[in-house]
Formats: structure tokens, sequence, C-alpha cells
């Protein structure tokens, strides 16, 4: 029996991620929550003839049920930016936020693998963290901030350069989930050695700031949906599939560096003390099995490494100081 909880169900995301994971043979319960809307969401999705049954719970009073035995919790709840703001400037109202929805978590599912879209990720994967510390309950193998859009999108610009099938692309994305913490390592894909210093410097550009871009696009009505709620569900998918089938997958995602010692060192190499880091992993049902080497990386890399250890350090820092005894 796999339960999969997706929180803020009825928004830009969650309506579409919903849609996307209703598609999967593998979960036997979808439950969407969100606190206005999720039950029109919920009643449409379940005329879909596919193997899961949709439940609705809008509204505080229902989150006990909506996350109850949860496997996996997503949590896609919170304010999307405006134009002229920083993924930072959301922080205010989205880490009390997804600060309620993993108290819950804590309290109810325990040991649910808890998956993190709400920004600013690189902050609000830290609160999560102190809140199943506080409860008792926190294994570091089993949260997982969500940058698949980060490997997403270098892989479709990379292969749109090169000239290659973007289905045959995959660029793996460290660091973190904003600006100058996103760290493509383009000199993983082969086909990238043909790029000029000015071509890879601009394509860094556009990956780091491609949120930027879709939120210029749509002219003030948010940012990316649906090409999130695709990476989030090749990650959710992934994840429900290692759970159902005792299968290992490989992502990136921005995890605590604790959840591997071994894999760990490779980072800490590089970074020092960082608590929290996008990497690539490997993944079973318990969650994160084994965090990849980071190691070797081009000097260009490890350029734009060293700038965003300083924003990666203060936006974790921030995310831990929140939550207080
Ligand atoms: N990780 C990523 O790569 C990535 C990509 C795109 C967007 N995002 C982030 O995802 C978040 C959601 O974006 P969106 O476009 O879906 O926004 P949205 O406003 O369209 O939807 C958010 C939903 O959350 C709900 N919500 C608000 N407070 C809630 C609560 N306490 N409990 C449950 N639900 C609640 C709202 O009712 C709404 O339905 C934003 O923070 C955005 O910045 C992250
Ligand atoms: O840019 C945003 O604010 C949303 C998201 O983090 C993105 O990368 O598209």
């Amino acid at each position: 029996m796999v339960k999969v909880t997706v929180c803020g169900a009825a928004g830009g995301i969650g309506q579409p991620l919903s849609l996307l994971l209703k598609q999967s043979k593998l979960i036997d319960h979808l439950a969407l929550y969100d606190i206005v809307n999720a039950h029109g969401v919920a009643v449409e999705l379940g005329h879909i003839n596919t193997h899961s049954k949709v439940t609705s719970h809008e509204g505080d009073s229902q989150l006990k049920d909506a996350v109850k035995d949860a496997d996996i919790v997503v949590i896609s709840a919170g304010v999307p930016r405006k134009p002229g703001m920083s993924r930072d400037d959301l922080f205010k109202i989205n880490a009390s936020i997804v600060r309620d929805l993993s108290v819950a978590a804590a309290e109810f599912a325990p040991k649910a693998l808890v998956c993190i879209i709400s920004n600013p990720v690189n902050s609000t994967v830290p609160v999560v963290a102190q809140i199943f510390k506080k409860y008792g309950c926190y294994d570091p193998r089993k949260l997982f901030g969500i940058t698949t859009l980060d490997t997403v999108r270098a892989s479709t610009f990379l292969a749109e350069l090169i000239g290659a099938n973007p289905e045959d692309v995959n660029v793996p994305v460290i660091g973190g989930h904003s600006g100058v913490t996103i760290i493509p390592l383009l000199s993983r894909v082969s086909g990238s050695e043909k790029l000029t210093d000015e071509q890879r410097e601009k394509l860094t550009e556009r990956i780091q700031y491609a949120g930027e871009e879709v939120l210029k696009a749509k002219d003030g009505k948010g940012t990316a949906t649906l090409s999130m709620a695709y990476a989030g569900a090749r990650f959710v998918l992934k994840l429900i599939d290692a759970v159902a089938n005792d299968v290992t997958h490989t992502e990136c995602a921005y995890i605590d560096t604790t959840a591997d010692d071994v894999g760990a060192k490779s980072i800490k190499l590089l970074a020092g003390n960082l608590e929290y880091f996008a990497a690539p992993i490997e993944f079973g049902k318990s969650g994160i099995k084994s965090i990849l080497s980071v190691e070797k990386i081009s000097t260009f890399e490890f350029k734009l490494f060293t700038t965003a250890v300083p924003e990666l350090k203060s936006s974790i820092l921030k995310g831990v100081d929140f939550i207080t005894d």
C-alpha cells in the first residue's frame, strides 16, 4: 500500500504534479492537501481510470488525515515569486508554511520520505530537518530538496547548443537552487567539450537564471509550474518506484550532507562543512543510499563552486535558525 501526499495540491505546480502522479500504477492512495480548492482537484482527478484512489483534504483540521502514514510527502505549498523578488524574499511567508506542514508530517508520518519544492529550497530544507529533529524522528536519508528542474533545464539548453537529443543528455547540477548556487557540471557530459569558453559561460548563466526567464515571460503571473511539475514527477516517481519495488535510482537533489558520511567526503573536500548541498545521489526504499562523488570538476566549475559557498552557508543558517526550541 503506497500512499503519497501532495501539500499545495491545488496550486500551479500542485495540480499538474498530482495529475502526473495519478498516472502511476504504483500509488495506491494519492492524498491531496491544500488550504483551498483541494476538493475540486481531487474529484476531477478521481475520474481518471488509473489505479490510485484520490482523497481531498482542505484546511488545518484535515491535515492530519492527509499526511497520516504517508510513504512520501511532497510539499509545494507556498507563495511563488513576483517580478523583482528573489527566492530568498519568499522565506518570510514560505518558511512558516513549510514548518507547519512538516510538523504534521513529523507527527503523523514520521517515517515518510519528504520532498520539498517550496522556495527558497536552500533554506526550507533545513527548516524541515530542524522540525524532524525537534520531534525526534529525523533521518537525513529521507529528506530531499527537489532540484530536478535545474537538471532538466541544463540538459535541454546544452542539447540545443551541441545538437544532441535532449532526452540523451543528463547534466548533473550541484550546489543549491538559487542563482549562483546552481552549479551545472557541463564537463560531465560528452559533447560539451565542443563549447567555447564564451558559450560555456553564457549557458551556465542561462541555467542559473532560468527561473527568472520564466518569471519574466509569465509577466507577473507566476513562476515555473508545468516544467516544475514534470521535474517533480520525474523525481517523485523514481522515489515511488524505489519504495514499491525496492530498486535504486539516481538523481541530483539538495540533501543533508550527513546522509552518507562516505559520499559527503567529496563535498566536504570542496566545501568545508556545508550541512546541505545539491549532489548526485543514489536512493532506495529507505531514502539516500549514497552521495556520489563530486570531486572531478573543471577549473571553471570549481570557480562557480567557490562563488556559491557563502550564499549557501547563509541560506542554510537562515533555515536552521528559524526553528528555535
Ligand atoms: N524547487 C523548484 O525547482 C521550484 C520550481 C518552481 C516553483 N517552486 C516553488 O514552489 C512553490 C509553489 O509554487 P506555485 O507556482 O505552485 O504557487 P501557487 O501559488 O500556484 O500554489 C501554491 C499553493 O499552495 C497553497 N498553500 C498556501 N499555504 C498553504 C498551506 N499552509 N498548506 C497547504 N497549502 C498551502 C495555495 O493555496 C496554493 O494552492 C513556490 O514557493 C515556488 O517558488 C519551486
Ligand atoms: O524561479 C522561481 O522562483 C521558481 C523556481 O525556483 C524556478 O527555478 O523556476
